[in-house]
């Protein structure tokens, strides 16, 4: 469960009373997630998803991603609009936190992605990254390859209590990493973080997109890879290439990738199987006391970099190179 802060009744609802949402008639912490503290509340006009903003979202970044959500749901990509004071305001502060209030999205994330639901959340990402091409706003990825250091030197003298060698290993990639990453490739607005735990679905059609407090401006197909990463192993980490092809096939579908983003897939698959490897890492040995929080595996994503490793091509995902798209 994800609640760092906790919230008390009289001060939520002094929070809410600015807002037009009705009287809060009860309110929960939300058993998911690991970045922020999200409770449902239930008040007479509804339910509603409250989030509180903890370590790795900067108040000045908010802004951001709130305007990019009207942006996305006025270009027809579903997801959460967060609700507006009476006066306007969208952001407040609550027990010390950044705090905004988003409408409930209907749907489930699916537990275990099939490959119907790699399809929808390959086009509904590709359709993202078009709704974002006239986005005005500008906001730097702080976790892609210039952030990975800082988040080593956070960890490494305590890595090899995960898995010996574990040190030496990311020193080693993570200089291979920063040595080639790529610089001219098609950038955007970036989810950055669509697991499936953020893509809900009723039935096999996908209902929306949640969680946006990654997104930034980014290479487009490093998106790519954090999904090929994130849908298309199995619990047993085996890689499914049926999956990777469901997936790629779709969102090339709506947004076809050049030959050299599609050269460049394997390297963004390593460097994303990094990000994720060393956030799980930090988050893994520094759980701050008292958080409702069950950390994610890091050890899951260096399994994940190891295959990422072997890959030389596209083809090796079990789909074919450029213009043959499936
Ligand atoms: N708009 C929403 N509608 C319905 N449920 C939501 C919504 N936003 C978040 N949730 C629920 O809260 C959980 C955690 O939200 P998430 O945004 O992933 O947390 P975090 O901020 O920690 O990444 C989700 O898995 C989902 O169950
Ligand atoms: N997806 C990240 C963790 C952050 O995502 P959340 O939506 O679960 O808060 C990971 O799997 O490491």
């Amino acid at each position: 469960m994800a609640v760092y802060t906790d919230v008390a009744a009289d001060d939520l609802a002094a929070f809410l009373a600015p807002y037009d949402l009705g009287d809060l008639l009860s309110y929960k912490g939300i058993a998911e997630g690991v970045e922020n503290t999200n409770f449902l509340l239930h008040t007479t006009r509804g339910s509603f998803i409250l989030t509180l903003y903890e370590k790795r979202v900067a108040e000045d970044d908010l802004p951001y991603f709130l305007a990019l959500m009207a942006h996305l749901a006025a270009r027809g990509v579903s997801c959460p609009q967060p609700a507006k004071t009476r006066d306007g305001t969208i952001c407040g502060t609550l027990s010390g936190r950044p705090a905004v209030v988003i409408n409930f999205l209907e749907g489930v994330w699916p537990r275990r992605p099939g490959v119907v639901h790699c399809a929808g959340v390959g086009e509904a990402l590709a359709r993202m990254h078009l709704a974002g091409l006239d986005f005005p706003h500008y906001r730097s990825n702080p976790l892609s390859v210039g952030g990975w250091r800082p988040l080593f030197n956070m960890a490494a003298s305590r890595a090899d209590e995960i898995q010996p060698g574990l040190r030496d290993f990311i020193a080693a990639e993570l200089a291979h990493l920063e040595g080639c990453w790529p610089q001219q490739l098609p950038t955007g607005v970036i989810h950055a973080d669509l697991f499936p735990d953020n893509v809900f679905f009723i039935g096999d059609t996908l209902s929306g997109l949640i969680d946006f407090p990654f997104a930034c401006n980014d290479i487009l197909a490093y998106d790519v890879a954090i999904c090929l990463n994130a849908w298309c192993f199995e619990p047993d980490l085996a890689f499914n290439a049926t999956k990777a092809r469901a997936l790629l096939s779709a969102y090339q579908r709506a947004r076809p990738l050049s030959e050299a983003e599609q050269a460049a897939l394997p390297l963004l698959a390593r460097g994303a199987a990094m990000r994720f490897l060393l956030t799980r890492l930090v988050d893994y040995l520094d759980v701050p006391e008292g958080a409702l929080v069950k950390p994610k595996d890091p050890l899951e994503y260096v399994r994940k970099l190891r295959f990422q490793q072997t890959v030389a091509t596209i083809r090796d995902y079990g789909v074919e190179a450029a213009g043959a798209v499936a």
